[in-house]
């Protein structure tokens, strides 16, 4: 591997991790493949069959503590590995749902989700396993025996931090991303060598942060003061917490950023760069390539760390190296990923009250002032020291959150879990202390419609336009899954994995799992049958900030099973 770590010794090596997206018989990356296309090449499970689908085991996660479950599983050589809530990571038989083990991580009191106890899944390569944890710590198991091979300090939980993303590997790298946005923590990507642990480049995402290359300083992120005032960089936000996607062909890694800290924006005047943006980096030496800035001076917790997906768009006869981004904000991003210029904005959901559209010539949103939640100095709030409120829209848990879309190659769509739903905010004043909540602003969110709330939307990148449309209750809070079969799976808060005709949208196939899914299913091949697995067990942001939404979703029940399926066989 290019400047990276020892080759990869008794498991996949950094070519399996590249080509994961090609070889149907395992699941080595969060994505399903490092351009993060969540698409399988098989065929068995389409349309005609569908129906039969079945379940062939459940495996309990256990515990007392049950909470959101949100991970994706990683599967190879026989083996499902899995991550629960509060920082667990089991390895699984995928033949027969036994336990082969389980590492639970001690994690200490004082830690500081802002979002529930959640994981996104683990990253594998060679002997080892590896998953990032609430306390902000990075974790390389043994993937045969789950024995600690090292166990390395990413950030001060006592100060914000925590990780709940899947790391992700390329060329001997494991590349993390941080949480801690509503702390006034300073997001960032760093790199470390697989096989030690030890620390390779760090690239905070706030201008005025150094950065730094092979334990020396590299270069600042950005020009000091150029987008925001004083010493405000140094608590500015920015997480990376949904981790990032690699694209081999531009060599670049993808990662969002999240909301700048305070979401007060009155506070910190600026673009504040490179808050609520996708950045390119060269995964060689963390530096930027280029940036996009999704929702710039962010005054609505519009975060921007929503997943970058690469594909190839192909308009009037040409191919485009394209990404693309359906962001918290409501927009969905076409983006030419070998230099960031916006090919083109489209709302994917009924309301963007915050800007009119994009200006396709300078990449910037065209705003509404009037929706920006005014200045608190300015008074007209319920109480003393608050602003007035106004009704804004998406909410601020957004248009999509985390749960990640997946694009077909063979429909040229993608398909985006979508939510409906505004918000009342209003600004405070704050100020920053260190491991205490870092908003200034207060907010409810509220539904736009009495019938729905979640919408899985197919999309068509040429053009922006939503193909078909699928209509759920309850807020949708899971990733999405599409098949060479012509199916798109996803699961629902009321308990349900659904399975869709990918062209028509027509609803084809349920089956209910006894808990909320806001898990990402996924599909593989083994001993020459395709399996279906996704782990149901309800919660993530929505119960613990959702307002008026929260109501109607409080008699789901929490749980924590992984679901394994597959057709009969004939
Ligand atoms: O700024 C951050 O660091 C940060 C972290 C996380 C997280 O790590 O889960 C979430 C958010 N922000 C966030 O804004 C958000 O809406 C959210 C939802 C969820 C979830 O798992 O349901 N996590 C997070």
């Amino acid at each position: 591997a290019p400047g990276g770590a020892a080759q990869a010794a008794g498991g996949p090596t950094d070519q399996d991790i590249l080509k994961d997206a090609e070889t149907p018989g395992d699941i080595l990356t969060y994505g399903m493949g490092t351009q993060g296309q969540r698409h399988s090449t098989l065929k068995a499970v389409n349309p005609d069959t569908v129906k039969k689908l079945a379940p062939v085991w459940a495996f309990s996660f256990g515990g007392e503590k049950q909470r959101g479950q949100e991970s994706q599983p990683i599967v190879h050589d026989g083996t499902i590995y899995v991550t629960g809530s509060y920082s667990r990571l089991f390895a699984i038989d995928a033949r027969t749902g036994d336990k082969k083990w389980q590492y639970d991580a001690r994690l200490p009191e004082g830690i500081m989700p802002c979002c529930d106890v959640v994981n996104r899944g683990a990253a594998i390569r060679g002997d080892k396993i590896y998953f990032g944890t609430l306390d902000a710590r990075l974790v390389a198991l043994n993937k045969d025996t789950g024995k600690v091979v090292w166990n390395k300090k990413v950030a001060d939980y006592q100060a914000g931090y925590s990780m709940t993303a899947a790391p992700l590997i390329v060329d001997g790298k494991i590349i993390t991303g941080n949480s801690g946005g509503e702390f006034g923590v300073v997001g960032a990507v760093e790199a470390r060598d697989a096989e030690s642990g030890e620390l390779i480049w760090s690239r905070p995402t706030v201008e005025g942060n150094m950065g730094t290359l092979n334990g020396k300083e590299s270069t600042m992120t950005g020009v000091k003061n150029a987008t925001w005032t004083g010493d405000l960089w140094q608590t500015g936000g920015g997480a990376t917490w949904l981790g990032g996607t690699y694209d081999p062909e531009t060599k670049s890694l993808f990662f969002g950023t999240g909301n700048p800290a305070p979401w007060n924006s009155h506070l910190r005047p600026g673009d504040n760069l490179y808050t609520s943006s996708t950045l390119a980096i060269n995964p060689d030496n963390g530096e930027i390539k280029w940036h996009f800035q999704t929702t710039p001076h962010d005054g609505w917790d519009f975060d921007g760390v929503n997943e970058f997906i690469s594909f190839d768009l192909k308009k009037e006869g040409k191919v485009i190296k394209a990404g693309a981004k359906a962001d918290r904000n409501g927009f969905f991003f076409v983006i030419d990923r070998t230099n960031g210029k916006l090919l083109n904005a489209t709302p994917f959901v009924t309301e963007t009250s915050w800007a009119k559209g994009f200006d396709l010539n300078t990449g910037k949103p065209i705003y509404n002032e009037d929706k920006r939640p005014p200045n608190p100095v300015d008074g007209g709030g319920a109480s003393a020291g608050q602003g007035k409120p106004i009704f804004a829209a998406p909410s601020f848990l957004g248009g999509k959150n985390w749960m990640p879309m997946a694009y077909s190659p063979d429909t040229e769509l993608f398909y985006v879990p979508a939510n409906e739903w505004g918000m009342d905010i209003w600004n405070e004043a704050i100020t920053y202390k260190k491991g205490a909540a870092y908003l200034g602003a207060g907010f409810t969110i509220k539904p736009l419609f009495e019938d729905y709330i979640g919408a899985l939307r197919a999309i068509d990148p040429k053009t922006g336009k939503i193909v078909w449309e699928y209509k759920n209750p309850a807020p949708l809070w899971g990733g999405v899954l599409t098949t060479a079969g012509n199916l798109v799976f996803t699961g629902t808060p009321e308990g349900y994995l659904k399975a869709f005709d990918a062209k028509t949208g027509a609803e084809l196939w349920k089956f209910n799992t006894g808990s909320g899914i806001v898990g990402c299913p996924v599909t593989w091949e083994m001993d020459g049958e395709q399996y279906v697995s996704v782990v149901s067990g309800w919660g993530g942001a929505v119960p613990l900030w959702g307002g008026e939404v929260a109501k109607k979703v409080k008699d789901i029940n929490q749980g924590g099973m992984l679901w394994t399926f597959k057709l009969p066989k004939t």
